[in-house]
């Protein structure tokens, strides 16, 4: 489903600060695969996400989306196929606009642009329906201005946006990062629930090795632009962090470094 082939990004190339931040990287994501990736400080995991995304062009390699060579589309001619959700709550949705209208926009990517039709009942029914999957009381708020939802509120209502029209892949990046614990542990198990009924591809960068490991089928750890370590199956389901952070030593031959990390 995605296939990431020999890829490099050199940020101010022939520069003083040249910075090379993937380095040959390559990584193939069958259908339905859920992978976590995590690494360290600069480790390259946003680039990773950016470079698929198509917000950045890479130097070298190419990234293909089923059988479709992206890597010289510009990122909204990528967008129809991806969903993605930021750590930032504020990103993804429209806080002037009502929680059905955001709803409707996400609903009609790809079909008509903009809301000039109006919303019919039919619709409106349509997402009451998705609403009350996230068990946040939304469904009865349809007409409630999204500026005015709490942070996870509002990361659920981005979550299911992204993944109302099926993406063939869905970008997780740091998605619950800014949320409290306990709101944490309830996006990872909407989107947990997402990804399985819609047996969405996902990649979900992530500084929480808990949630690395609870969370996927696989678990991919990053170190100077490439994966150092790549976990799948069983092996996964029996990782522990103080496992991880072992084998991050030996794969590396330096010491975990990232501080929100160690410290969540
Ligand atoms: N727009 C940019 N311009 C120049 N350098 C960049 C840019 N974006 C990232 N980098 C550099 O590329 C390297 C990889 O950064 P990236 O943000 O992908 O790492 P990361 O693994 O997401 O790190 P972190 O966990 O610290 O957020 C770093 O050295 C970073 O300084």
């Amino acid at each position: 489903m995605l296939t990431i082939k020999g890829i490099t990004k050199i940020f101010n190339e022939g520069t003083v600060n040249e910075n090379i931040a993937l380095s040959n990287f390559s990584l193939t994501l069958e259908e339905g695969d859920f992978v976590t990736v995590i690494g360290g400080n600069g480790a390259g995991k946003s680039t990773l996400l950016n470079c698929v995304a198509g917000v950045y062009g890479v130097n070298q390699g190419s990234i293909l989306i089923g059988e479709k060579d992206v890597t010289k589309l510009p990122e909204y001619k990528r967008a129809d196929v991806i969903g993605r959700v930021f750590q930032d709550p504020m990103k993804g949705t429209a806080a002037d606009m009502g929680i059905e209208e955001n709803l409707a926009l996400a609903y009609r990517r790809g079909k008509i642009r903009g809301l000039g039709w109006g919303i019919s009942n039919k619709e409106r029914q349509i997402y009451k329906n998705y609403l009350s999957h996230l068990d946040l009381g939304l469904e009865d708020r349809l007409s409630d201005k999204v500026g005015l939802l709490s942070g996870g509120q509002r990361q659920a209502l981005t979550l299911l946006m992204a993944t109302l029209k099926k993406p063939r892949l869905l970008l997780l990046d740091e998605h619950t990062a800014a949320l409290d614990p306990k709101t944490a542990e309830k996006v990872l198990k909407l989107s947990d629930q997402f990804v399985k009924e819609g047996n969405l591809t996902t990649m979900m960068v992530t500084h929480n090795m808990r949630h690395a490991i609870e969370h996927g089928n696989r678990l991919i750890m990053m170190h100077e632009g490439k994966v150092i370590l790549d976990i799948k199956g069983k092996e996964k389901k029996d990782l522990t962090v103080e496992n991880l952070l072992k084998r991050f030593g030996q794969a590396s031959g330096e010491e975990f470094a990232n501080d929100r990390a160690l410290l969540s």
